[in-house]
């Protein structure tokens, strides 16, 4: 029996749900992902998870919970979502190069009688990244569908020095949480 529902076209969340164990289907809603005016990384990732679940509750079709998530790169307390275009991408891989960014994860967990959230934050280091290794990133074609352009599962993982916290947290879904918030039902 299906136990929840994941409103995700991310294959990579897809993935980390499976590693779980959990019994889900996929409801892909679409949300507007545009931060409001002045909105704070937290709250911004925060309520698009919500908005996720929310909006997978709206579509499903047994009374089940939906979970949500999103996720964010932070640096300087700027928000760093998916790359526009190849510019966007090269120069935000290029302010990441040698500095500690944080990936902030949410995941809202929607049911009938409410909606519960959690904020997860991860601390990554980059190492220098010179322009060269930047462009043959890009030309990787990984960077496009992820925030911060890179993802660490991949190629971008040659870049990372250090981290701090959680690394499914990273990729998409933070593996603890995510169980444990499931779990708490
Ligand atoms: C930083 C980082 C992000 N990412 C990905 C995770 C997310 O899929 C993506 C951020 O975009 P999101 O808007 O969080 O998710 P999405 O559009 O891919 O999927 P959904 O349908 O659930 O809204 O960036 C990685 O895969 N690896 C990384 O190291």
């Amino acid at each position: 029996m299906t136990a929840l529902y994941l409103a995700s076209s991310s294959p990579r969340r897809q993935q980390l749900l499976s590693q779980l164990g959990f019994d889900f289907e996929i409801l892909t809603p679409d949300i507007d992902e545009t931060p409001l005016p002045d909105e704070a990384p937290e709250k911004l990732v925060e309520r698009l998870a919500r908005e996720k679940a929310e909006a997978g509750l709206a579509l499903a079709k047994a009374p089940r919970p939906v979970l949500g998530s999103d996720t964010i790169v932070v640096l300087d307390g700027r928000i760093l979502g998916k790359p526009r275009d190849r510019a966007d991408a090269l120069a935000t891989l290029a302010s990441l190069s040698g500095r500690r960014h944080q990936v902030m994860t949410a995941i809202a967990l929607a049911l009938p009688e409410g909606t519960r959230s959690q904020v997860i934050t991860t601390q990554v280091e980059f190492c220098e990244l010179t322009e060269a290794q930047i462009a043959a990133y890009w030309d990787s074609g990984e960077p496009a569908d992820k925030a911060g352009s890179y993802g660490i599962q991949g190629l971008g993982g040659n870049f990372v020095r250090a981290i701090h916290g959680s690394y499914s947290a990273v990729v998409g879904l933070p593996l603890v949480e995510t169980r444990e918030l499931i779990q708490s039902l």
